[in-house]
């Protein structure tokens, strides 16, 4: 059993002062509650003196959420901290968040304010605060940059006037972590009744170093850890939420640290956030972003394809991804494009194979990534000549709303022509039972998609049908203005793969 962290998000409050991040009501809302699915220990839903709409937000949630702490951020100030409790108080567990500067700079050219003072305010609004409130946080913003004798004195005295979490925020993400870790040291051995309160850190990441300082606390006794999905935050933003509760839950054998996060609902609530508030992950952020589950090249995807944890330190499941990615460029190799050519319904003799990878290889010298469609037109084109073992002569489909639907096919193998009429539910169904009857083989419909390829009345629609014979995929493709004609010939394509593997050149003997 590692050491239990409580899990503190700020995506509603500090992640909302991200340029551009700004929620409304209902955002708010939608972000809480995915917050309670993550079941993260703590919500701070904003700041409730900042404006009416604020306020309205950590009430609404206050109102809603079940089972998470949520907390207000009021300045050291009786008006801010009214407000706070005015919107928190409805919680089921309700938190009212003080703080004020403490480093020379902020004292001095902002708040203009003499240290006894800051003490003095401090005491105050903390006592002021637990009229309302059992659970008070104090921060000292800017502690980093604050002397840490001064800093024990401060939360030495507002432990005593009641403070639940004295929180050490690297507000202007200045330190590192070996300093953060001697720092909260120091002033642990200074602040007599520290164990009255749980350690709390929020931390910035102007440096990169957000998370890293972070996990550098917990060794000296923080067990809150403050964070934000995706990062979000003030200025380089705040430490990332995922970043922080993967390595918890990766490295535990270094760490010994548990939390209580369902980590299937991380990619979901990345998601959430980046519809909401229009800011995308960049492509290679950890954790969520794009790239983290991806391998483009040939020598990782082939360690990957054979087991994964050669390249995959976790897995995507973990996070809520149903699987990784394969992406295909100039730098994969033959394994990893057999593979994808195996899932698209080709199975390739190794010469063959030869042929279409050096097409590929050529191609991805032009392109950024090689999509399915390129290969499919690299190896149906240029590679192997499917025979034509079935051909479509007609088609009669009679459907209507009163009676069944009923699909007449007439295929030309050869020199025969074979005919069949099926019902079934629908043009498509039916038309597929009656080329599966003259095929004569028990194939499984794995998979059918119909999009249409270009727009207006007469556009073309595009069928891909998958189907599934003793194990191996085949995959057809169809195009036509009429989308059951499209639908027919993708089916007769992937029959005709199937029977050129199953029965190779002459199979068109064999299948006639
Ligand atoms: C490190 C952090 O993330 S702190 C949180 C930062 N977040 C925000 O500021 C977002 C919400 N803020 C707001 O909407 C506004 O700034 C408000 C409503 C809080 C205050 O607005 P205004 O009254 O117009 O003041 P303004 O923002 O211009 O200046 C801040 C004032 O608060 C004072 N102040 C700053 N921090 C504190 C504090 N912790 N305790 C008490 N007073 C403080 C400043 O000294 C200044 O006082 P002054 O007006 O007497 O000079
Ligand atoms: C209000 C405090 C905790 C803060 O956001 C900071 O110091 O960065
Ligand atoms: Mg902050």
């Amino acid at each position: 059993m590692g050491k239990n962290i409580k899990i503190f998000d700020t995506t509603l409050r500090d992640g909302e002062q991200s340029p551009g991040c700004s929620m409304n009501l209902q955002e708010k809302i939608k972000v809480a509650k995915q917050l309670e699915l993550l079941k993260v220990d703590v919500i701070e839903a904003g700041f409730a003196i900042a404006s009416q709409g604020d306020f309205n937000s950590v009430k609404e949630v206050a109102q809603i959420i079940k089972n998470s702490t949520v907390a207000s951020l009021a300045r050291a100030l009786p008006k801010d901290i009214d407000y706070a409790w005015e919107a928190v108080k409805y919680a089921v567990r309700p938190r009212i968040h003080t703080f004020i500067a403490t480093s020379d700079i902020h004292m001095k050219h902002k708040l203009k304010m003499k240290p006894e003072e800051v003490i003095e305010r401090a005491v105050a609004m903390v006592k002021y605060a637990k009229k309302y409130c059992e659970d008070i946080e104090f921060s000292a913003e800017d502690g980093t940059r604050s002397d840490p004798k001064f800093l024990a004195q401060i939360y030495e005295k507002v432990i005593e006037a009641g403070a639940t979490v004295i929180n050490i925020p690297d507000t202007v993400g200045y330190t590192t972590p070996e300093e953060y870790y001697e720092f909260i040291t120091k002033i642990k051995e200074n602040t007599s009744n520290i164990h009255k309160a749980e350690i709390s850190v929020h931390c910035h990441n102007d440096l990169g170093l957000a998370v890293a300082n972070t996990l550098a606390a917990a060794k000296a006794g923080a067990t809150q850890f403050e964070c934000t999905i995706n990062g979000i935050g003030e200025r380089a933003g705040n430490a990332a939420l995922e970043e922080i509760v993967m390595a918890i839950n990766t490295r535990k054998d270094v760490l010994g640290l548990e939390c209580n996060i369902d980590t299937t609902q991380i990619m979901r609530s990345s998601r959430l956030l980046s519809t909401i508030t229009g800011v995308q992950v960049q492509p290679n952020k950890a954790i969520v972003g794009a790239n983290a589950f991806a391998h483009e090249s040939g020598i990782h995807q082939h360690g990957v394809l054979e087991e994964r944890s050669t390249y995959e330190i976790m897995t995507p499941e973990s996070i809520g991804l149903t699987t990784n990615k394969m992406v295909l460029g100039k730098h994969s190799g033959r394994h990893a494009f057999n593979e994808r050519l195996k899932s698209l319904g080709y199975n390739l003799s190794d010469e063959d194979l030869s042929k279409a990878f050096k097409q590929f290889k050529d191609l991805a010298d032009k392109k950024k990534v090689v999509y399915n469609r390129d290969i499919e037109a690299i190896v149906s084109e240029e590679i192997i000549e499917i025979p034509q073992t079935y051909k479509l002569e007609r088609f009669v489909i009679n459907s209507g709303n009163v009676i069944s639907t009923t699909a007449s096919i007439a295929l030309r193998v050869k020199d025969k022509l074979i005919e069949e009429a099926m019902v079934g539910d629908g043009p498509v169904d039916a038309a597929f039972k009656a080329i599966e009857k003259i095929v004569g083989m028990d194939i499984i419909l794995e998979d059918y998609k119909l999009h249409s390829v270009t727009e207006g009345k007469d556009a073309q629609g595009e069928a891909i049908v998958k189907i599934k014979y003793d194990g191996k995929m085949y995959r057809g493709r169809g195009l036509s203005t009429d989308v059951v004609e499209a639908s027919i010939k993708a089916y007769i394509s992937a029959v005709n793969k199937m029977s050129y593997e199953i029965y190779g050149k002459d199979k068109e003997e064999k299948a006639s």
